[in-house]
């Protein structure tokens, strides 16, 4: 959790966020710290409403009206086109200019569900297009032949043809593509996918990571990952960020997360997950429902859930602790006073032998 501004390309700090609602405010975002390491790829998972999503819009200026940042920052390092190296912080941005200068020019973001982010009324190379023309002014000419390059990047064959056509003629795995596409028209170094594959079955869903997984490497960007999947977190990540009720309560690399966990959440999403070879046997499923954000929570979030808490997460919420420069998790389990406690011993033989197989 360290911030190092050389290494660093997004480093979100203290970001807390309220949506005002009929009901009264609801405190989606309460505190979050996360730092992505420039050319890794990060996986921030948990369960839907854990804030998720929320976090990263507030780095796309794209939050809801209703919405009110109340504190913290998100400090973006990039290169100008002549290498110099600079610094901004997004939240200091006006909405107007963080889509002028960020949002899908240098950090890019891939939505769950091509269908509503694709134009059903305009032909996909237009689509493409439209990006380098905004941000870059692109002549015509040359956007349509880095459209069409684009295309056969992201594994679409006979580009000029698909260009023309529109997203209802081709398939969800294809729209998805484009939706990748699309996304990299102006060369971010940032690539957002939000939950990019739950809308596909297994295999498309496969061959849709592979492709990102390719793609990182092959530009050298930086990925977030954001998704309830442990499965897919598995498959792609190098640092994962653990997300509930509006904070981040445990952060490591991935065999920290997989092989060490230390927070009952974390112990929880593992052993819900299904088996990564037979897709079924899960162990557990965590009880109740993450706690409604309308309400102030006292003591920890998910003390209500867990079946190791102590009596001062009701009170108290923990601090992150440090297991390793790179492994924190916020739970008093973790204080040296506390009893020692460890995972159930199902998740261990399953750890043991994700240990042995590889994750
Ligand atoms: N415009 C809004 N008005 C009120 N509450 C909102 C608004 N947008 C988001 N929220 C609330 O903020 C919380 C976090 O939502 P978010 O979409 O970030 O969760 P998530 O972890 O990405 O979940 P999912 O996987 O379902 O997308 C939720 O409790 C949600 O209801």
């Amino acid at each position: 959790m360290e911030n190092n501004a050389k290494e660093t390309v997004l480093s979100i700090r203290d970001l807390s966020i309220t949506f005002k609602t009929g009901a009264g405010p609801v405190n989606a975002i309460r505190g979050v710290n996360i730092d992505l390491p420039r050319g890794t790829t990060l996986a921030v998972v948990g369960e839907s409403g854990s804030g998720k999503s929320v976090t990263f819009k507030a780095a796309m200026g794209i939050l809801a009206s209703n919405s009110v940042v109340n504190s913290g920052s998100i400090v973006y390092n990039y290169r100008h086109n002549d290498g110099t190296p600079a610094t901004v912080d997004i939240l200091k941005m006006k909405t107007r200019d963080i889509r002028r200068h960020i949002n899908g020019k240098r950090i890019a973001m891939i939505f769950q569900d091509p269908m509503t982010s694709l134009d059903p009324t305009m032909p996909i190379g237009k689509q493409i297009m439209e990006g380098m023309v905004w941000h870059y002014k692109t002549p015509k000419q040359q956007a349509w032949d880095k459209a069409v390059r684009l295309l056969t990047e992201v594994g679409i064959e006979e580009p000029e043809k698909r260009m023309r056509q529109y997203p209802h003629q081709l398939s969800g795995g294809m729209r998805q593509r484009v939706v990748i596409a699309i996304a990299l028209a102006c060369d971010p170094d940032v690539l957002i996918c939000d939950e990019p594959t739950t809308a596909l079955d297994v295999t498309i869903q496969a061959k849709i990571l592979e492709l990102i997984k390719r793609i990182q490497a092959e530009r050298g960007i930086s990925v977030i990952y954001i998704t309830h999947d442990l499965g897919v977190v598995a498959k792609v990540a190098d640092f994962v960020n653990v997300m509930y009720a509006g904070r981040i309560v445990e952060a490591g690399t991935i065999d920290e997360i997989f092989y060490d966990p230390r927070h009952p959440y974390t112990w929880g999403l593992l052993s819900a997950m299904p088996d990564l070879d037979t897709e079924d046997d899960r162990l557990y499923t965590i009880p109740g429902s993450p706690p409604n954000l309308l309400h102030p929570v006292p003591g920890d979030a998910f003390a209500p859930r867990n079946a190791y808490a102590l009596n001062i997460d009701e009170r108290l919420d923990p601090p992150l602790f440090r297991i390793s420069e790179t492994h924190y998790a916020a739970s008093w389990l973790l204080d040296e006073r506390a009893p020692k406690v460890e995972m159930p011993p199902e998740l261990k033989a399953r750890i043991e032998r994700m240990k042995k197989e590889g994750i």
